[in-house]
């Protein structure tokens, strides 16, 4: 893989991990552009975090990490963390409980003009004088993002930023990070599960099982990879499955829906409660009615 391009990021990122199935390799190799947006998605335990932490310099590991030509780390170099331009947002905000929220941003740098700025672009200014146990869980993700941007960070690292806010304001949030990484030119890549939030705001995926990479292409292509000739397609979970004299039918949930569908014997006969599945229609006129 070419890794010397203007403005590219290469990252090839090697540790042994002790997994849950026993020793594994996290062995990964992607670059990204200036101003892409990564999400990384996989399932529990494939090494998703660790791949965050080696980037930022937390984790010891016998990789290579080459950014915008600046080299962070190889056989022979390491830079500490302190040293690398990245800004990471937590899964459970990570702020200084015992400051407030200025000065959690200062602790990082002290540029009082950037601190006011960022504080204004995340409408968090009338809040700067606020603890951290006061604030709301999205007020408090906002402050992690201010505070991440802080370091005019090369890489922004998110690892679920979303997953313990609640469905509206994760939108707002997801509406202000997608904003931010355009207004500051970001490269940012974001651990996610969630296929409508990678979908909104990223360009490209990779997926990882067992510390490989499985999938590695731009988002349009990873999510919409089941449609074919059919003209919609989602992810859903079996709940129950449930038989009358004439029909077979399975109750699926489809993100925080659930829904009831009639399915065939031969469907019927492979499939059991707790199956992931792909239900596609090939229906060409969709009622759509709208509710917001
Ligand atoms: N420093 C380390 N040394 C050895 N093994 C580690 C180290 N850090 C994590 N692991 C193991 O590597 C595996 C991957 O962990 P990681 O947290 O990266 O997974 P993940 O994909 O982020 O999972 P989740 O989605 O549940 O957060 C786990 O089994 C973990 O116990």
């Amino acid at each position: 893989m070419k890794e010397k391009r203007k403005n590219m990021n290469y990252f090839k990122i090697n540790k042994k991990l002790h997994g849950s199935l026993g020793d594994m390799v996290l062995n990964v190799e992607f670059s990204l552009e200036k101003g892409d947006f990564l999400a990384i998605m996989g399932e529990s335990g494939s090494g998703k975090t660790t791949l965050l932490r080696i980037i930022a310099g937390l984790e010891k590991s016998n990789s290579k990490i080459i950014v915008d030509n600046e080299i962070w780390q190889d056989e022979k170099n390491f830079l500490p963390p302190q040293k690398r331009k990245i800004g990471f947002v937590f899964q459970d905000y990570a702020l200084f409980p015992n400051m407030n929220v200025i000065e959690n941003l200062l602790y990082v740098q002290k540029d009082k003009k950037l601190a006011e700025f960022l504080l204004e672009i995340t409408n968090l200014k009338e809040l700067k004088n606020r603890f951290p146990n006061t604030l709301s869980g999205g007020q408090k993700q906002r402050v992690a993002l201010a505070r991440a941007l802080m370091r005019k960070p090369k890489i922004l690292l998110m690892d679920e930023p979303f997953s313990a806010l609640d469905p509206s304001m994760r939108e707002s949030l997801q509406k202000e990070i997608f904003l931010l990484h355009k207004e500051f030119n970001l490269t940012t890549i974001m651990v996610s599960h969630s296929p409508s939030e990678i979908y909104k705001l990223s360009n490209k995926v990779i997926e990882i099982k067992q510390g490989k990479i499985i999938k590695n292409s731009n988002t349009k292509e990873v999510l919409l990879k089941h449609s074919g000739s059919a003209k919609f397609a989602f992810e859903a979970k079996i709940l129950d499955l449930k038989k009358s004299d004439i029909i077979n039918i399975a109750i699926i949930s489809i993100g925080n829906q659930i829904s009831e569908i009639v399915i065939t014997n031969k469907e019927a006969k492979n499939l059991k409660i707790g199956d992931s599945v792909i239900v596609s229609t090939k229906a060409f006129h969709p009622n759509i009615k709208k509710i917001k």
